[in-house]
């Protein structure tokens, strides 16, 4: 068995505390996981608060999802996580929230959302000015997690060498992900700042 580094599972509880502080992960919503090596990763097992996680409420799978230990159930879109860091191998932890703002914006939006002119892009890879667009995939959501990866997987083909770290699933919520835990969490938090801005803008319209 893999064992799940302190620090590891302290990175994953202290992400559920702050994403919980700011109502990111309502209910049991939301999934997190680090990468443990080139294929093990610690992901928060199904159905617990992440504003509660205790280091028992994480486990180790495969990159094809399989647990180490069979009697534990991971989360439930633990094939989401498994796509991110098959297919982008510098991956080092990934995190999924369901806020307000990126559940209202992807209901109304097409297949992307486009995100320009905000300070907050220079969070994402690539973007070193405000004077940028980030176009965020929006995907359908799904109960057949393997069929919206591999929808996922088309459309990360469709968008050249380097597709933005996140995506967002119509009326459920965000993926977003980075080498470490302060990346992601970065990069999470910036994505939420320019969405609840353009849910500010439409409201004032
Ligand atoms: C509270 S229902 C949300 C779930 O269906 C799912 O979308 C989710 O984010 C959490 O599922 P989980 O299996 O606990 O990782
Ligand atoms: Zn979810």
């Amino acid at each position: 068995m893999t064992p799940i580094p302190a620090a590891i599972a302290e990175a994953l509880i202290a992400a559920g505390h702050r994403l919980d502080a700011r109502g990111w992960v309502p209910a049991t919503a939301g999934n997190f996981s680090m990468r443990l090596g080139p294929d093990r990763i610690a992901v928060t097992r199904s159905g617990y608060h992440k504003g509660f996680l205790k280091p028992e409420s994480l486990m180790v799978v495969d990159l094809a999802g399989q647990p180490e230990n069979p009697a534990l159930r991971p989360s439930a879109e633990t094939g989401l996580h498994c796509g991110v860091y098959r297919r982008f191998p510098g991956t080092g932890a990934v995190l999924h929230g369901h806020s307000i703002a990126n559940t209202v914006l992807s209901r109304a939006a097409g297949p992307s959302l486009t995100l320009a002119g905000y300070e907050l892009l220079k969070a994402f890879p690539g973007l070193p000015t405000h004077d940028a667009s980030a176009e965020i995939p929006v995907v359908d959501n799904d109960q057949d997690i393997a069929r919206m990866q591999a929808g996922l997987e088309a459309r990360w083909d469709g968008m050249g060498a380097s597709p933005p770290p996140g995506y967002l699933i119509r009326g459920h919520g965000s993926y977003i992900w980075a080498a470490d835990m302060p990346g992601a969490l970065a990069r999470f938090e910036a994505l939420e700042f320019m969405l609840e801005c353009e849910l500010a803008t439409r409201r004032s319209a």
